[in-house]
């Protein structure tokens, strides 16, 4: 292995690039399903969402526009400050739009609750959620969430979109980190 192998990283896979694949297209199918006849813009939750983004949208075969925002409760820390930023807005008008939000994650659930509440002000005909993972230990509020692809357990994991300190988004898998890197 070469010395700067992103893998000595890690503590365990949780998810294989494979296992992420067939949920996607799971969850994509169940969507295409429910918005039968409905166009539906898909709104990413920047940055972590990208992933997620990028291959649900492929494997959509609804009509879909795409838009994004940057919100940001965590910085670099591993937990989450509970205070939502709006770092970049949607471009787009809500009114009357079947929204569907993609997220990578769902921990303490702050950031979507927020999220939904804002975007549903907005007069759309509709929100949802569509997130690939789920830690139900870890929630601190509870929200409706139409799409979960695994939940998952109470620990900070790790790629497919999701980074410590910025870093791992680029992973192909979702792991654990090995406790030398954040202590
Ligand atoms: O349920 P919560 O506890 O609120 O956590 C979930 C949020 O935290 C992460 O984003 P982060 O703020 O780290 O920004 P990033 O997507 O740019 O990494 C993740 O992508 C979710 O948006
Ligand atoms: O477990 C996590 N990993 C990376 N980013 C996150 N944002 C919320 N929870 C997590
Ligand atoms: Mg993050």
């Amino acid at each position: 292995m070469d010395s700067n192998d992103v893998s000595a990283d890690l503590a365990h896979v949780l998810y294989t690039k494979d296992q992420i694949q067939d949920k996607i297209a799971e969850m994509a199918a169940a969507i295409d399903k429910d918005y039968e006849g409905r166009d539906i813009l898909v709104v990413g939750v920047l940055k972590g969402a990208v992933m997620v983004m990028a291959d649900l949208s492929r494997a959509l075969h609804s009509h879909v526009t795409m838009d994004w925002m940057a919100v940001s409760s965590y910085g670099s820390g591993t937990t989450s400050s509970g205070v939502v930023r709006i770092l970049k807005d949607l471009d787009t008008d809500l009114m009357g739009k079947h929204v569907l939000i993609v997220e990578d994650i769902i921990d303490s659930g702050l950031t979507l609750s927020w999220l939904k509440s804002n975007l549903e002000s907005r007069g759309p005909a509709s929100v949802e959620i569509c997130t690939l993972l789920r830690k139900p230990e870890a929630a601190k509020v509870e929200i409706d969430v139409k799409y979960v692809g695994f939940d998952c357990p109470n620990e900070f994991v790790v790629g497919y979109g999701l980074d410590f300190a910025e870093k791992y988004r680029n992973l192909d898998f979702i792991g654990t980190l090995a406790p030398h890197v954040y202590n």
